[in-house]
């Protein structure tokens, strides 16, 4: 089997946001499929109507396929302070008509305020490794992981784009999909994500400068967070471009035009476009913008988010000895 399914960015590309049908008949949600965590978790109906502004909800009860999974519970919390915890159901998954059943469906019982203000986002789907799945006492598999057997390939790509609809695809590799040729480098998945070494970056036209980079492809992490030596590199090539600690990052006027950034990925290269690297105003006056590299202090390790992986076309081969390829497109 196969699916496929477009990814349409949400406003400033902060997030990119999938239909998922769910139960029987089918409730269609929108979700953010993040490689970085392994929780499919929904907004529902057992979610407090106060922290529901706009978003679609999963309504168990309404499903003839739904089981609820007695006396489960999860509870994800991420770096920027959200949160979320609830109950969970297993259902029929079908994700651009590849269906899977008996799926772990995390309803929402508590969902943190920044949760609510994303009207448009009525979940995630998790495609990080199973092993950091947060249901007890029974921890869950991701869809891919149940989706596995029965895909032509156990694989799936991220084909993320600036500005645009880009696709999700599992079970097969669209060749068509990218230039030249697609370059494989080894991921460490002892922690429970997609974590790999880059061997080199570059600022602009400048040449490679050989510190590696180890981080995560993290499809559900909007920006690049990276070394501050590398954040400082970068940034020092920008006139106007200065640490902002009222924003927690590096701004710039937003009518500065950006150098690329480049990051090795063994042999080869990926460029993103200095114009992928204006986030979003930091004010209504738009007059300074927020950047899309960013310091990945404190973290333990560097995230290559939506800002790096939308310059590539990324295979995430979950075969015995999982790898990442990139090309570009
Ligand atoms: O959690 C994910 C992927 N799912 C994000 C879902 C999500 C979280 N708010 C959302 C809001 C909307 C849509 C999806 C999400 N990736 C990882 S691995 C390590 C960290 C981390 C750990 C400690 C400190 C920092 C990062 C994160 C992290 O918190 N990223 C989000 C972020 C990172 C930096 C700044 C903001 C957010």
């Amino acid at each position: 089997a196969t699916g496929s399914v477009v990814a349409t960015p949400a406003q400033y590309d902060a997030e990119y946001l999938s239909p998922v049908s769910i139960g029987t008949p089918a409730q269609t949600l929108m979700l953010d499929f993040d490689t970085g965590s392994s929780d499919l978790w929904v907004f529902s109906s057992e979610t407090p109507k106060s922290s529901v502004q706009g978003q679609t909800v999963y309504n168990p009860s309404k499903s003839s396929t739904a089981k609820k999974l007695s006396g489960a519970t999860w509870k994800i919390s991420y770096g920027d302070g959200s949160s979320s915890s609830g109950s969970v159901y297993t259902d029929k998954v079908t994700i651009g008509g590849l269906s899977v059943s008996n799926v772990a469906v995390e309803s929402a019982q508590k969902v943190s305020r920044e949760f609510t203000a994303e009207a448009d986002l009525d979940g995630l789907l998790g495609l990080a490794f199973s092993s950091i799945n947060t249901v007890q006492p029974t921890q869950q598999k991701t869809f891919f992981d149940m989706a596995k057997p029965s895909l032509d390939s156990a694989v799936f790509t991220a084909d993320l784009k600036y500005g645009k609809a880009g696709k999700y695809n599992f079970g097969y590799i669209d060749d068509s999909a990218y230039n030249g040729s697609l370059t494989y480098t080894a991921v460490d998945s002892s922690n429970g994500w997609w974590m790999f070494t880059s061997p080199g970056y570059a600022v602009g036209s400048g040449t490679l400068d050989s510190t590696s980079i180890t981080g995560i492809a993290d499809t559900g992490t909007t920006l690049l967070l990276v070394p501050s030596s590398v954040v400082t590199t970068y940034y020092k090539q920008i006139r106007n471009a200065r640490y902002d600690s009222s924003q927690a990052g590096y701004v710039f006027p937003c009518s500065t035009s950006l150098p690329s950034f480049t990051y090795a990925v063994g042999n080869s290269q990926i460029v993103i476009p200095g114009k992928y690297i204006n986030f979003a105003p930091v004010d209504s006056a738009g007059s300074s913008c927020f950047g899309g590299i960013q310091s990945d202090e404190g973290i333990g390790f560097s995230i290559f988010g939506d800002v790096a992986l939308k310059a590539a076309f990324v295979v995430f081969d979950g075969s015995q000895s999982p790898r990442l390829g990139f090309a570009s497109k």
